[in-house]
């Protein structure tokens, strides 16, 4: 039995690079939780079981026993957090599960945009905030200024920051104690009928589904029958465990207590997380407050390139579901591409990371179609519609107007590439909601269309500030605005698959960019290929990929008239023949480049 005064529950925050991964390995190291012989097989071990089975080795939360200064020996529980900010929405739950923060910052970089929206999710959380300086081994450290920026930008004391290097291991011991000095233990009661949260569950091909909880009362033993609150399942405790970072076997969980356990849950999708766990005798009267489950915001479609491919897709989608519950799917058919699935992601990020694991682990060839937001159609008849896929957009008169989502975006920059980072949110239909400075660098803030975001955002902001610019964002609200869809016309066919949502102000220019784009890439027929943009039934762009010139008269050798005549005839019929029932090919490529421009 662990007594709250000496656990301490605590996550680490901080902007991608900033060094958390290297100091959790750390303090996992020093503190002797993986011996140092086995440190290194461990990782490898666990990144092979990775590779093999894709199974998510959460080897970053772990609990770790530290004999501090005092004399007593802890129980620092270290919660891993998602770091992008399509996941901020994970984040801010997990963080739920702990009392305190390490808010670690490059001290050669300072704040940026992550550092701070992380800070923010932690105070929000009502953690304890501990600042840590790392990387001081290198000579372009500026620990005191960063200190300042910190004060400044975040608005913490920044006084006692601790200067560290995860790289060499200065400083980590003083780390340690400073995790047991300055945050707060845990509270709780344990004689409380049992309330446990649930922080995250992932999936194990042996084991099925892992479910790790943070104990607020009461205890909970392995065979013991318990609750969820939320779905109302019953389930059997199987295996109770903690994580060191591998699976240690444990009798019990008490109060203040982070774990895990297995319950032949079958599927991820059947845990929720913020949901409560009781025991099925002797519940506890009041849940947790639960959490919304975390809603996709970006939907594309996924088609395979070999149609052939399709059950394979399917059977991937199913299998990646199994253990990611945060994106949806539904089938969908598309004249142009067709079979494959919509699905819905948190993020780009999201989206990529999905993608690529479809591609690489299942080795599929697939095409995305455009991103897109979730639309909001408010219909004449007081109907409010989703809208996932632009394609599906109903008739406009049947609609009275649409809202899109706004978020609030908060960029970092150093002075020299404000005024580029500026027209490119003014570009982006953004309105600018504030500016201040710390030191050399502005932090903006934008209230801008997600639409506009997720197409290449973070690209052109990458290079338009040669990757100094850090950039962060919160869903903000639905707005409405004047927003059309454009559907895409290839030889007088609607392409479904290219049509997308636009500001009806930037749709002209936007149409005229994609039929350009669409003329270079689509390779010239033996017929002419009209290529248009419109919206409804009007058209506002046009280029016309030129006919192939065949000269099949030349085989004739200057013969007599009538058969030159007759040849150019049976060509021209040949023409309207193709132009009538031939189909154009649209390369692959091609199709894939006219989406991912941006007008
Ligand atoms: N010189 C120096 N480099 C460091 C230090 N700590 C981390 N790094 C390096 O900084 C880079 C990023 O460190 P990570 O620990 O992967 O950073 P992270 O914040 O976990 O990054 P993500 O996992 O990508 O979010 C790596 O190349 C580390 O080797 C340090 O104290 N000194």
């Amino acid at each position: 039995m662990t007594e709250l005064a000496q656990i301490r529950n605590f996550s680490i925050v901080a902007h991608i690079d900033h060094g958390k991964s290297t100091l959790a390995d750390r303090l996992i190291q020093l503190t002797g939780t993986v011996a140092e012989r086995d440190m290194k097989s461990q990782l490898l071990d666990s990144m092979d079981i990775e590779r093999e089975r894709g199974i998510t080795i959460k080897a970053n939360t772990v609990r770790i026993e530290y004999p501090a200064k005092d004399g007593k020996t802890y129980i620092l529980n270290l919660i891993d957090t998602p770091g992008h900010v399509d996941f901020a929405y994970e984040v801010s739950r997990s963080m739920r599960a702990v009392e305190g923060s390490l808010l670690v910052v490059d001290a050669t970089q300072g704040v940026e945009a992550q550092t701070l929206a992380n800070a923010y999710q932690a105070i929000d959380a009502d953690h304890e905030l501990v600042p840590v300086l790392n990387k001081i081994d290198l000579p372009a450290s500026e620990p005191e200024k960063v200190k300042a920026e910190i004060e400044d930008v975040i608005g913490i004391d920044a006084s006692q920051a601790v200067p560290i290097s995860a790289k060499t291991g200065i400083g980590i011991p003083d780390v340690l104690e400073a995790i047991v000095a300055r945050l707060p233990s845990p509270k709780g009661d344990r004689s409380a009928p049992l309330k446990a949260m649930l922080v995250d569950s992932w999936y194990d091909p042996y084991l099925g589904v892992v479910v790790m909880i943070r104990v607020m009362d009461g205890v909970i033993k392995k065979g013991d029958r318990i609750k969820m609150m939320q779905t109302g399942a019953l389930y059997g405790v199987d295996k109770l465990a903690v994580l060191k970072p591998q699976m240690v076997d444990i009798a019990e969980l008490g109060p203040g207590e982070i774990g895990v356990f297995t319950a032949s849950i079958k599927q991820v999708r059947d845990t929720r997380v913020g949901d409560t766990i009781t025991h099925e005798k002797k519940p506890c009267d009041k849940a947790l407050p639960g959490f919304k489950p975390a809603q996709p915001v970006v939907f594309c479609g996924l088609f395979p390139v070999d149609a052939a491919d399709f059950e394979a897709l399917r059977d991937a989608i199913e299998k990646l579901a199994l253990n990611d519950a945060s994106f949806s799917y539904e089938m969908e058919t598309s004249a142009a591409l067709g079979f494959g699935f919509r699905m819905g992601f948190l993020g780009l990020l999201h989206l990529e990371v999905v993608r690529d694991r479809l591609e690489r682990e299942y080795d599929l060839d697939l095409i995305t179609t455009a991103p897109s937001v979730v639309f909001k159609l408010h219909m004449r008849d007081g109907e409010v519609r989703e809208l996932h896929n632009p394609a599906d957009m109903p008739d406009l008169t049947y609609v009275d107007h649409i809202e899109e989502p706004r978020i609030k975006a908060t960029i970092m920059v150093p002075d020299d590439y404000l005024g580029d980072v500026l027209k490119l949110c003014q570009d982006r239909r953004g309105i600018q909601m504030d500016l201040t400075y710390a030191g050399s660098r502005a932090m903006v803030v934008y209230d801008l269309p997600l639409a506009e975001v997720v197409f290449d955002f973070y690209d052109r902001l990458k290079s338009v500030t040669k990757g100094y610019a850090s950039f962060d964002y919160q869903m903000l609200e639905y707005r409405e605005d004047n927003l059309v869809k454009m559907s895409i016309l290839v030889n007088d066919e609607p392409v479904d698959a290219l049509s997308i949502m636009v500001h009806r102000d930037r749709a002209e220019s936007r149409g005229r960019v994609m039929c350009e784009k669409l003329k270079e890439l689509i390779p010239r027929h033996m017929f002419k290929i009209p290529v248009q943009a419109a919206i409804g039934g009007r058209v506002i762009a046009r280029e016309t990929i030129a006919a192939m010139r065949k000269d099949v008269t030349a085989k004739c050798y200057g013969g007599d008239v009538t058969r030159k005549k007759k040849l150019l005839e049976k060509q021209k019929a040949g023409k309207k023949k193709m132009r009538q029932f031939g189909k154009v090919e649209i390369p692959q490529s091609a199709f894939i480049s006219a989406l991912k421009m941006d007008g």
